[in-house]
């Protein structure tokens, strides 16, 4: 095995060429064998295991900087730097992350999770390593759909003026997650039918600045020229005339012709992009026939690549799907976007019934929440359904073109709390702090499926933007019966008792209702009250509760910063009130990957812990009482 010989970074320049196509072969065995267990990213890193092989093979860690756009296609790289072991335990708690991490490896140049960064943080190392004197190679690696996003295009627009080496990967194999789209999509469709060029580009170019360029009609003249021997001869020629230097279309699974372009990419003197062709899935059957399915994907059977554990209960996603189909076929106003993730927000099944009123914006949320606020000022009814941690993207658009004009746009925020085995840059655990300062925004959150799709009925109908945040995984579906209307601004009581006061936010109200049961049985009274909406606060819900109880406890998976315990703590401060509040939230802090039941055990936020911690800051207050 060749795999075994690769025990650090820079052990695959001692193997010889022939060599390094069995290694790809023995790296994609592994990947399929591995993944099946743990799940993962699978299609895109089969898709670049030539690719970071030539990579490798040119470039020299860690000193060069090697900076993965996304991070989710960075497995090879992760092999190929000694990281081989961390595969048994990829994105479990504790384990390797399936994104670049500095802290993990000194070859991880930088961190990613999010799309599109890759040439910024690139261009931000040239400038450094310039600055410094220093000496060495720093390659972006962007993706075809990453490059749907608007900071990409900020930074090759910075980037043009570099007159030192910069190389951009582009590595195009024709899909985002599912298929990609607009504009920059059926450019390069176009780039694609070119052929690979080095030698040729150069004397191409010279030609065209040997024209003489004298008299308006002459540079008429020039543009014609160019723009007709543009495709046949200068592929590339939105890049090379914004003073990138374009490379390509090379064909990304063939190691020997990788490693030249890359050789010669050195040499440029400026930013050069070499436009990679690859396919998405290679070498294993389902996921060529279906990456999008194998794009991320659970443990699976090798042999048919059928899923180990078939879901048997809806997700809030599910639910979002069926009940927003059910208001588009009444509401022809309503219109849904999505940035790029039709499938994970469930608005797949939208776009079959609706395909006029689906908007796939690509992955460019900024420009989603401004393009939702467009069309619900021309009229219509936006609904955007998109990642909490996705939307962190879109903040100021939120507060400049929604907030402020007070636009019907409604946000289906998926993905809020902790999301798993993604880790760090995909918890949705900054929502409620980000979307609750912005005025005119109202923040709302159900208990159960029942409540998804009434306060998705409530949310449409309203006049005014409305974000409700539901999480990832399967739909609570406990608690049916508890279904009076949602009214602006009023929580729902579900017990009413004396002494301490549980108030849960979303789907939090599971783990309260666990909490509940539990301080009953130790014997303690315990209301529960279901706060549905976050802002704005209920506070004559908690005037109330303070006149019977002494402890208001709050429940939200939301950092604590600027969270609903905060505005709960913030509310009784301001009005005197006499009661105690104790906030139950995530800490000030970035959580790792693993899975949610575990992550809450870590920070005290399942039943056990939360009962713990709830009755001992109420015995504490008995005791203090007493002394008094
Ligand atoms: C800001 C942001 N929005 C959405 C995503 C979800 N996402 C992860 S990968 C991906 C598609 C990326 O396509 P591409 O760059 O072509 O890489 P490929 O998977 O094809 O290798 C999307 C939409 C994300 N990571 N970040
Ligand atoms: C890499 C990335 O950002 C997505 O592929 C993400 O991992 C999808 O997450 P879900 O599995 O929650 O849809
Ligand atoms: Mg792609």
């Amino acid at each position: 095995m060749l795999l075994e010989r690769i025990e650090k970074e820079n052990d695959i320049k001692e193997l010889n060429m022939e060599e390094l196509d069995q290694l790809a072969g023995e790296i994609r065995e592994f990947l399929i064998q591995k993944i099946s267990l743990t799940g993962g990213h699978l299609a895109s890193n089969l898709g670049v295991v030539e690719l970071t092989i030539a990579m490798h093979r040119v470039f020299t860690l860690p000193k060069d900087k090697m900076i993965w756009d996304v991070g989710h296609q960075s497995y090879t790289h992760k092999i190929l730097t000694g990281r081989r072991a961390g595969f048994d335990a990829l994105r479990k708690y504790g384990g390797m992350s399936g994104f670049p991490k500095r802290k993990e490896s000194p070859c991880d140049a930088f961190d990613t999770g999010h799309s599109s960064t890759s040439i910024s943080a690139g261009l931000g190392y040239v400038e450094a390593r310039d600055l410094k004197g220093e000496d060495y190679s720093v390659i972006s690696v962007i993706g075809d759909g990453a490059m749907t996003g608007g900071m990409a295009y900020e930074a090759l627009n910075n980037a043009a003026h570099l007159k030192t080496n910069f190389i951009i990967v582009l590595n195009d194999n024709y899909m985002s997650i599912s298929e990609n789209v607009g504009g920059m999509s059926n450019y390069l469709a176009q780039l694609r039918t070119a052929d690979f060029y080095t030698g040729l580009k150069k004397g191409v170019t010279n030609a065209l600045h040997k024209i003489p360029t004298v008299g308006d009609h002459m540079i008429e003249q020039i543009r014609r020229t160019k723009s007709s021997i543009k495709q046949l001869v200068v592929p590339g020629m939105l890049f090379e005339d914004m003073g990138i230097t374009y490379l390509g279309p090379i064909p990304g699974h063939d190691i020997g012709m990788l490693c030249r372009a890359f050789r010669e990419a050195k040499k440029v003197e400026g930013p050069v992009l070499l436009h990679v062709l690859t396919q998405k899935g290679k070498g294993y059957a389902p996921a060529e026939k279906d990456p999008s399915r194998f794009h991320g994907t659970g443990p699976f059977d090798i042999s048919t690549g059928e899923p180990l554990q078939k879901a048997s209960k809806d997700t809030y996603t599910d639910i979002f799907s069926k009940v927003i189909c059910d208001i588009g076929k009444h509401d022809p106003n309503v219109a849904v976007i999505t940035a790029a993730m039709a499938d994970g927000t469930g608005l797949s099944a939208f776009a079959r019934y609706f395909p006029k009123r689906f908007f796939d914006v690509g992955i460019a949320e900024g420009h989603g929440v401004t393009f939702a606020a467009g069309l619900a000022a021309g009229g219509m009814h936006p609904v955007f359904a998109v990642y909490s941690s996705f939307l962190q993207r879109g903040y100021d658009q939120l507060i400049h073109d929604v907030g402020l004009q007070n636009l019907p746009v409604v946000l289906a925020v998926d993905r809020a709390g902790l999301v798993g085995s993604d880790g760090e840059t995909h918890q949705g655990i900054f929502d409620l702090s980000y979307l609750g300062g912005i005025p005119n925004m109202t923040v709302i959150s159900p208990k159960n499926r029942w409540e998804l799709a009434d306060m998705l009925r409530f949310a449409v109908q309203f006049d005014g933007p409305v974000a409700i945040r539901y999480p990832r995984g399967t739909a609570y579906d406990g608690y049916e019966k508890y279904r009076a209307p949602i009214c602006y601004g009023k929580s729902e009581v579900i017990y009413e008792e004396e002494g301490i006061a549980l108030i849960s936010v979303g789907h939090m109200f599971e783990e309260a209702e666990k909490t509940r049961r539990a301080i009953k049985k130790i014997g303690y009274n315990c209301s529960l009250i279901n706060a549905r909406f976050v802002k704005p606060l209920d506070g004559e819900m908690i005037d109330e509760l303070s006149k019977t109880h002494r402890l208001i406890v709050t429940i939200e998976e939301n950092i604590l910063c600027g969270g609903f315990g905060e505005r709960v703590s913030d509310y009784v401060l301001k009005n005197h009130i006499p009661v105690q509040v104790l906030s139950l939230a995530l800490p000030d802090d970035y959580i790792e990957h693993g899975s949610v039941d575990l992550l809450r055990r870590e920070v005290l936020l399942d039943a056990d812990s939360m009962t713990k911690r709830i009755v001992t800051e109420y015995v504490q207050l008995q005791q203090e009482e007493e002394r008094k």
